[in-house]
């Protein structure tokens, strides 16, 4: 593996075979091995406990990890699976249909929960998980025709690879192990694709993500419905493998707590963590709970506890951000990103803006903004506003401070509503559509940045700007050729491996721009690019922008630096107040009276005219 590899916190561009990944194997193979080989009943015991428990919390990973919500009910699935493997159980079905019945219902009702959850952020989501766990809790305890009520339910005995139910531990510790194998497989399949990539995206930065054309909350219900599905089979194995199954046990919160806490210990949104984390301490715990027997009940919570503190204390990124940092201090530096923030410029700096003779001439409009009016309570912010945008046309947007323009980039990109007004968008079938959000922008070839930079912090360049290749590509490959490729000509090439987080603000900014440059766009909204970046980087982004128009994709620029507005505009707008108070070219628009009233007020307006 190497260090660029293991500097992604995502670890996603994984490609050779590293010490990582051969230690990994081998504690994956000894997690079968030694209880084979030593066949002692206590510890084949243990090793189907750290096999349950990595499988559970790796599935908890996918939605508490990858997707950043932060479940502590996540005992509801495993409880279902549970639930319906004993009642079919007892109803004659094999827990080998039954574990697929109980991740079925599991799927649904995670979706249901959580389609409302998803509108909570952080604490919140997390409390109402714990929330409907209590209710899924207390209706068990309810419904005692169905559950048996308080005294839980017993399954008939039946034994047998048919019934899942053995005297020995062995065939119990190859059903776990395959599962977790299963879990294991999956996790790391959603981690490289497209799924895996809009997760993390959507966790870090969710508007940049819709920006990118992810549908943020369908992605998520799919990573809850995997997780919940994975969740209850792994429920159905543990009731047979139990006997004995009671909603105090299948439905509770400090099971809930502790899957979570195996992956935030091995290492929270990583595939190898929740492994890591279960096998570092369910050992300790159940010998501690064998070798005290009843006089330490509840002791295994009061070591999960140290444990944890220990963790936040010392190692805030688990196991795995550790093995992260010792690779590294091992190896070749990783790139350093100040320094090598270079990237080639793509033509010389320009001051007007220059007749390319290969630019594609200005097309047909293709978008129309009619009559917009925003109002957030007594403010109106836009009032009114028309114009229209053609193919190949740079439009630069300007105005002072608040005048309204990012709002009207948000009306105008589906994330806010208009109270009046429509934006039409010509898409390749030549139409007019009227999309209302940002993925029906996105897929009628709307791309836009933000004012204040929004990267997904913990990827690298690469995968930042693959979450915009993905929209166009859904194999991994080809959103990484396309998203390399990209890098190179916004000039982020040597920076491919650098994590986000690293980037100088010009850096940050090129970022943003290669993200929706990789979603090969036809209208790009570009918010306040050049604020913030020094002369140099200046000169540099008025190249980009420049290669970028001479592709023929229509361009509107929100603009401060003169500069930039000059060089690149073929039509300026201006906006004060919300209103449009000029239109037409930088030069004749700089030198608009009312515009120069705009920016510098009355006084100075009159004693210049
Ligand atoms: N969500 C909101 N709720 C209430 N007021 C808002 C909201 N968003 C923007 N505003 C207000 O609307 C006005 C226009 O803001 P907007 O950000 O669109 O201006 P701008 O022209 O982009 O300004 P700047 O150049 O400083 O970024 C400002 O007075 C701002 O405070």
């Amino acid at each position: 593996m190497s260090i660029s590899d293991i500097h992604s916190q995502t670890g996603m561009n994984t490609r050779s075979i590293g010490w990582p990944q051969v230690a990994f194997g081998v504690l994956l193979a000894s997690l079968l091995l030694i209880p084979l080989g030593i066949d002692n009943a206590f510890v084949s015991h243990v090793f189907i406990t750290i096999c349950l428990f990595a499988a559970l919390s790796t599935a908890w990973n996918i939605v508490g990890g990858f997707a950043g919500q932060l479940s502590l009910g996540h005992a509801v699935f495993y409880g279902i699976g549970g639930y319906a493997g004993v009642i079919l159980f007892n109803l004659g079905v094999t827990p080998w249909i039954g574990m697929f019945v109980g991740a079925a219902v599991a799927a649904v009702v995670g979706m249901v929960i959580s389609y409302p959850c998803f509108r909570l952020k952080g604490p919140f989501y997390t409390l109402a998980s714990i929330a409907f766990l209590e209710v899924i809790r207390v209706l068990s305890l309810h419904f005692k025709d169905m559950t048996g009520g308080a005294t839980g339910m017993m399954i008939d005995l039946r034994l047998g690879w048919t019934w899942m139910v053995f005297r020995e531990r062995w065939p119990s510790l190859l059903i776990v192990f395959g599962m977790l194998l299963v879990t294991l497989g999956v996790a790391w399949a959603i981690r490289r694709s497209r799924l895996g990539f809009y997760l993390v995206a959507t966790r870090e930065r969710e508007s940049a993500a819709r920006a990118a054309g992810v549908r943020t909350v369908r992605v998520r219900l799919i990573a809850v419905a995997i997780s919940s599905a994975l969740c209850a089979m792994l429920g159905t194995f543990h009731a047979m493998y139990l006997t004995y199954i009671e909603p105090a046990a299948m439905f509770s919160l400090a099971f809930s707590i502790q899957i979570a806490m195996f992956a935030l210990i091995g290492g929270i949104g990583t595939v190898a963590g929740p492994l890591l984390g279960a096998a570092l301490l369910v050992p300790i715990t159940e010998w501690a709970r064998a070798s005290l027997g009843a006089s330490a009940l509840g002791l295994h919570g009061f070591v999960y506890g140290i444990v944890l503190i220990a963790f936040v204390l010392f190692m805030p990124n688990g196991i795995m951000g550790a093995i992260r940092r010792f690779a590294r201090s091992g190896g070749k530096a990783a790139v350093e990103p100040a320094q090598t923030e270079t990237g080639p410029i793509v033509a010389p700096a320009h001051t007007v803006a220059a007749p390319d003779p290969d630019r594609p001439g200005i097309g047909q409009d293709i978008l129309k903004v009619e009559n917009l009016n925003k109002r957030f309570g007594g403010l109106h912010v836009t009032r009114d506003v028309n114009f229209t945008l053609r193919e190949g046309e740079v439009l630069g947007l300007i105005g002072p401070n608040g005048a309204g323009k990012t709002t009207l980039f948000n009306m105008i990109s589906g994330f806010l509503t208009p109270d009046e007004g429509k934006v039409s968008l010509r898409g390749v079938d030549g139409q007019f559509h009227q999309p209302t959000n940002p993925a029906d922008f996105a897929a009628l070839g709307m791309g836009r940045t933000f004012q204040i930079v929004q990267p997904f912090a913990a990827m690298t360049v690469e995968e930042n700007i693959m979450v915009g290749a993905f929209y166009r590509h859904h194999d991994e490959r080809d959103a990484r050729e396309a998203a390399r490729e990209t890098a190179w000509r916004m000039g982020l090439g040597p920076l491919l491996n650098a994590e986000a987080r690293g980037l100088t603000i010009g850096g940050l900014k090129r970022l943003e721009v290669a993200r929706v440059m990789a979603m090969q766009p036809r209208v790009l909204l570009l918010d306040e690019v050049m604020a913030g970046i020094n002369q140099t980087d200046v000169r540099r982004a008025i190249d980009l922008m420049l290669s970028i128009r001479d592709t023929g994709v229509s361009i509107i620029a929100i603009e401060h630096v003169m500069q930039a507005v000059m060089s690149l505009s073929d039509r300026v707008i201006v906006l004060a107040s919300g209103e449009v108070i000029a239109e037409g070219r930088p030069q004749d628009v700089v030198r608009d009276p009312h515009v120069v009233e705009a920016y510098l007020g009355k006084e100075f307006a009159h004693a210049h005219a």
